[in-house]
């Protein structure tokens, strides 16, 4: 019996303690909302790497070249976008100046997310017990988030704290820790495929030519819409799929069957941790052909054949993400934007995330 159909079928219950949104609510009128917000934060994005490159890189105008790690800028990037988002405000990244409220709320950020990976592999109760600094610098992070402006709910811009208080299920503290959590959780897993899909682009000429192509030919039908700029340009969301099918951010997907299940001729009793690996699945012959080449047009044809539990990066059924939406246009945009503007090349060795790449040859 199928892993997907069993865990689907338990998978229909709304656990009442959780953030609960509704999916189809997400899906068209929120993305209408947010798409607007996101697609300000990708071009100006955009502009300042282009003021960049034309300051400080070389060669002739409009040719200009330059070699840069973009990891802080889409860093940066992936914090500006999710805090729009979530908060209806701009903390002002890309401004040459920006406020002491928002330097301080960047700092706390980072830091939290720099002290988050070790403490994952140390037991909190040992931490506490020695008041290791780590744990300090965590907890006090954290803190600083939640006092900070941004995190007011009374602030109600938010999308999603709309969507909350209008249900009424939540209390105002409960929609705060949820948003500054999903603001948290939406920085580094949209920043680190972008850097991935940056780079199997900058080594795929052939394949970046392609989606430029169909970006910019998209663009031009679109009126200025972003929706419909991203509808015309399937590639895009191919980019992203096939990005996290060779670089899943979230290394399994687990559930617990509810019932006793045979899978592949095993006995799994129900209550058993049963966790899809999602990296060996997104590279295994037996399921891609090929897996080894980046190519964003395997997902189209797959779409016209029904598509199956191919693409599980952002889980399924409904504990499937809840930021799916925002993290798939947030980095469609970007790569919309910046396949405007640049072409990318690979210009160092390939040191996992330590590539060099961006080399711009053509301006809007
Ligand atoms: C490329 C980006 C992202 C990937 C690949 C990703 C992946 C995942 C995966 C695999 C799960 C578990 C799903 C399941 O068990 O079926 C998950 C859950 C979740 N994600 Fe994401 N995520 C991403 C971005 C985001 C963003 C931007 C946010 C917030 C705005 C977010 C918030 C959450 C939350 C709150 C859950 C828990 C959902 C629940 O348990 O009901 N994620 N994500």
């Amino acid at each position: 019996e199928c892993v997907c159909g069993v865990f689907l079928k338990n998978g229909t219950e709304w656990r009442a303690d959780r953030l609960l949104l509704n999916r189809e609510v997400m899906v068209t009128s929120a993305v209408r909302r947010f798409l607007p917000l996101l697609d300000d934060v990708a071009q100006d994005f955009c502009r300042s790497l282009r003021h960049r490159v034309e300051t400080e890189g070389v060669g002739e105008t409009g040719q200009r070249s330059m070699t840069l790690d973009p990891s802080p800028d889409l860093f940066r990037f992936a914090l500006e976008a999710s805090c729009h988002v979530l908060y209806g405000e701009r903390i002002g990244l890309f401004s040459s100046s920006p406020s002491e409220e928002a330097e301080r709320f960047i700092w706390a950020v980072e830091r939290m997310l720099a002290t988050t990976p070790p403490l994952l592999y140390l037991p909190p109760r040992l931490l506490l017990a020695l008041r290791a600094p780590l744990w300090t610098q965590h907890a006090t992070a954290w803190d600083h988030i939640f006092s900070h402006g941004f995190c007011s709910v009374s602030v109600c811009v938010c999308v999603f704290a709309a969507e909350l208080m209008e249900a009424g299920q939540l209390s105002s503290e409960l929609i705060k820790a949820n948003i500054t959590e999903l603001m948290a959780g939406g920085v580094d897993t949209t920043a680190v495929p972008l850097q991935f899909a940056l780079f199997e682009m900058a080594r795929n000429p052939g394949v970046q030519e392609r989606v430029r192509a169909q970006v910019l030919s998209s663009w031009q039908q679109a009126s200025g819409s972003p929706q419909k700029a991203l509808q015309g340009a399937p590639l895009l969301k191919g980019t992203i799929k096939e990005t996290l099918r060779l670089y899943p951010v979230g290394i399994t997907v687990q559930r617990y069957p509810v019932r006793d299940i045979v899978l592949q001729n095993y006995h799994v009793p129900a209550g058993t941790l049963v966790q899809v690996c999602l990296y060996p699945l997104g590279r295994s012959p037996e399921v891609f052909e090929r897996p080894e080449r980046f190519e964003p047009s395997r997902w189209s044809l797959d779409a016209a054949s029904g598509g199956g539990f191919r693409s599980l990066a952002f889980g399924f059924g409904s504990r499937q993400c809840v930021g799916r939406r925002i993290a798939e246009n947030e980095m469609q945009l970007l790569l919309m934007h910046v396949n405007f503007y640049f072409f990318f090349q690979l210009v160092a060795k390939t040191i996992f995330l330590k590539s060099k790449i961006s080399k711009i040859t053509k301006t809007k």
